[in-house]
């Protein structure tokens, strides 16, 4: 009875905290070493009981931790269950039938959970990422903001934006013109820090968005994307080139109220000629 109070109390408190944090790993690790301590404990004081609990036990271990740690953790639950009811198990007459009914369940727990992993990063990538350059899309960047808890960190947002690209696009036709933003944005994630991140919010509309980064260093940032994307980024032989608006990040500010700050930016690198950063004051 008191061992099923404590793992009540604890299932509820993991849900909780997953539900209230989105974060299910820790409470994934907390269950996961339930179910087998319960297992034993069931083991010893109920025996036979232990031999039931052990099929959905190593089933849903697959679901709460990596499948490593599920392997192992399945072993000690069988083990466990087996040894705990050797008598119920006709001293060890049952064991083989046991042990492989409980590792096919095992089995089944990881094809089934791989393939939910699997589905769910095919849902992320389609809804996330940006299927003509692969990067994050304006989904992903609202995603990384709420899961970061905003900015979190002090940095600079930069809009981007390919110049004249509208007359690659006329002149060269839209494949050209797709195959310059796909070239461009690899090239552009190639100069970045692993911190930074990228996001093609439509179009030929980009936001850079590089935390623990002052003005100064996002000025050499730029000047580096700029040789980059003129000695990369080429339609027939004439180097493309883009402008950019940025913004230092103020305390408090959401992304759109930071991407209508670096607009203003961007839009004044065009009038004052393309080809060019402005870095708005404040
Ligand atoms: N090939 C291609 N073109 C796109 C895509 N999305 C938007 N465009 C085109 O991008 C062009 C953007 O043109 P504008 O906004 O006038 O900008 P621009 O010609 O680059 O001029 P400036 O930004 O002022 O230098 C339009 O012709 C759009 O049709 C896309 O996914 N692929």
């Amino acid at each position: 009875m008191a061992n099923d109070v404590g793992l009540s109390m604890v299932l509820l408190a993991c849900a909780w905290r997953a539900w209230r944090t989105g974060d299910t790993r820790l409470s994934g690790w907390i269950v996961a070493l339930s179910v087998v301590v319960s297992l034993w404990l069931i083991g010893y004081s109920a025996r036979f009981a232990a031999l039931f609990w052990t099929f959905p036990g190593v089933l849903i271990l697959f679901f709460l931790v990596p499948p490593r740690a599920a392997i192992m953790l399945g072993l000690l639950s069988i083990a466990g269950a087996a040894s705990l009811s050797w008598h119920e198990l006709g001293g060890g007459e049952g064991l083989p039938f046991f042990v492989f009914t409980t590792v096919f369940t095992a089995i089944l727990g990881f094809v089934t959970s791989q393939q939910a992993q699997h589905r769910i990063a095919n849902w992320r990538s389609l809804s996330l990422l940006d299927p003509l350059t692969g990067i994050g899309n304006r989904r992903q960047l609202e995603f990384d903001f709420e899961q970061l808890g905003a900015w979190g960190r002090e940095g600079v947002i930069a809009a981007l934006d390919l110049d004249h690209f509208k007359r690659i696009n006329d002149e060269c036709g839209h494949e050209t013109g797709d195959a310059v933003l796909r070239t461009w944005a690899s090239t552009v994630q190639a100069e970045l820090r692993r911190s930074d991140r990228l996001y093609r919010l439509g179009g030929e509309e980009f936001l850079l968005w590089m935390p623990d980064i002052d003005t100064a260093q996002a000025e050499a940032v730029f000047q580096r994307l700029r040789t980059a994307t003129s000695e990369r980024v080429k339609v027939n032989g004439r180097s493309v080139t883009c402008s950019a608006g940025a913004i230092r990040i103020q305390p408090g500010e959401n992304w759109q109220q930071a991407l209508a700050r670096a607009d203003e930016a961007l839009y004044e690198a065009k009038q004052a000629g393309r080809d060019r950063l402005v870095l708005a004051a404040g």
